[in-house]
């Protein structure tokens, strides 16, 4: 029996995943708000949750953020509509195993949640011999060359792409490729901790040092010893965390918290970030010091819409991984079907990329795809017409859209700025700063 928690606000919806849960061995509770879930997580133990993005509180990501600062580790899966895709990816950068679209699909929703209890059991630190392929793009031929230059040197590493462009992936080859490769490969994920746990995470404490140090912890830095410590969504370090790190990183040597001695640095760091940091160092959020010492090569991973022919590639290669794990045997797509993905923007990328193709896989079973085995939402997506046309200036359209977005989001909220971050995904302080960019009272 699988101890499972649903958080999910429509009814009936709930109680129809918990008799299909229940027949598949789960243990099954509801919850239909963020308060009593938190409430209930505080009582009880789940192995697994299963969490909506959209509830009457707030969002899904209230709950990731509640595991983090408990450091309760369980495996979640967001279920989101596609709508609100683009941030659920965001989701798994705060700890979520996976996403799932509504409407849930039972045979998919076995398969993530399979996914997604193997992903908890897989330790972090691990270097998966993750199967990949490279592409053939002019960009890609770039980004191997490069690693391939970069990998067996000591310089830090800032890998810059949207969520799911492969930020981890290129992370994991650089270690793979060093001198390093024998020693961990450990990643933290700097944006699902908070202040106090990223000090003693990053360079660990000794008991009593603060409430709750029960015994002494060896930070990250001592982990990786001779080997990577891959800084993923690094923009998110607090501007205290930011300043500890500058010195371990210049002086080679971090002293855990309430320690005496001092501990010798032997990492090479690679960093990750989906942010411009340059704007984040503009609006005072990032040092500046920092961002160089970090950035002393950069590797830009291009989004999966300006990918050309890649795509193509991914697709072929997404299908056949799928009709091996999921035993089935699609060898073409419908011509509706290539119209649909070839014509979509992939706002979460690669990672999108695989989720759809293995659903679409799953509900295949013959070995042509037909257009049903796509999100509706997504076929629908590709029919709206494109969004306000700002001329082929890049940054202009860019800010414009974020304009709207933003305003929408106040509009939303009743102006309650601290709720309009949220819904938007940012922190309090970024939403000022893009107000006053834009001039927004
Ligand atoms: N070259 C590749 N070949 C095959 N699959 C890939 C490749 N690069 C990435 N993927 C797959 O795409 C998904 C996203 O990759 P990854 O986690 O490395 O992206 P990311 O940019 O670090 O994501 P996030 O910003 O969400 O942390 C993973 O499932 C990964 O296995």
């Amino acid at each position: 029996m699988l101890k499972t928690l649903i958080i999910e606000d429509d009814t009936s919806f709930s109680e129809l995943l918990e008799g299909f849960l229940s027949r598949n061995g789960h243990q099954v509770k509801l919850c239909a708000k963020i308060a009593t879930a938190l409430k209930t997580l505080s009582e009880e133990q789940f192995q697994l949750l299963l969490v909506d993005y959209r509830l009457p509180d707030g969002t899904g990501l209230e709950v990731l953020r509640y595991l983090r600062d408990k450091q309760i580790a369980v495996p979640v899966l967001m279920m989101t509509s596609f709508n609100d895709v683009r941030t659920a990816v965001k989701s798994i950068q705060l700890g979520a195993s996976d996403y799932i679209l509504k409407p849930v699909n039972p045979d998919e929703l076995l398969v993530a949640i399979e996914g997604a209890i193997a992903k908890s059991k897989t330790p972090k630190t691990e270097v998966a011999s993750a199967n990949y392929i490279k592409g053939e793009s002019e960009q890609s031929e770039k980004i191997y060359q490069h690693v391939d230059l970069v990998a067996p040197t000591e310089m830090a590493v800032l890998i810059q792409g949207e969520s799911g462009t492969g930020k981890e992936h290129i992370a994991r080859l650089l270690h793979a490729k060093s001198a390093r490769s024998s020693k961990p490969f450990v990643a933290i994920d700097c944006g699902s901790l908070s202040k106090e746990l990223s000090i003693s995470e990053l360079f660990g404490h000794v008991r009593g040092s603060f409430t709750g140090a029960l015994s002494d912890k060896k930070g990250q830095f001592e982990v990786a010893k001779g080997g990577t410590l891959f800084l993923d969504e690094v923009g998110n370090l607090s501007y205290e965390v930011q300043v500890k790190l500058l010195r371990a990183l210049q002086e080679r040597v971090i002293q855990p918290l309430g320690a005496t001695k001092t501990v010798n640095v032997d990492v090479r760091i690679i960093a990750a970030t989906n942010d411009d940091l340059q704007n984040s160092i503009s609006n005072g959020d990032f040092r500046e010091d920092l961002y160089h010492r970090l950035n002393q090569f950069k590797i830009q991973l291009p989004p999966l819409r300006e990918r050309g022919n890649d795509l193509k590639l991914f697709i072929d290669y997404f299908i056949a991984d799928a009709n091996t794990e999921l035993n089935r045997n699609v060898k073409q797509l419908s011509k509706e079907v290539k119209e649909v993905l070839f014509n979509y923007d992939w706002p979460g990328n690669l990672r999108e990329l695989s989720n759809v193709i293995k659903r679409m896989v799953l509900l295949s079973f013959t070995e042509t795809a037909q257009l049903d085995a796509l999100p509706d939402e997504m076929v629908l997506a590709i029919q709206q017409p494109a969004p306000q046309n700002y001329g082929s200036d890049l940054k202009v359209s860019n800010e414009q859209n974020e304009r709207l977005l933003i305003e929408d989001a106040l509009k939303k909220t009743k102006y309650n700025k601290s709720k309009a971050a949220r819904l938007l995904n940012i922190d309090r302080k970024t939403l000022y700063a893009k107000m006053e960019r834009y001039q927004i009272e």
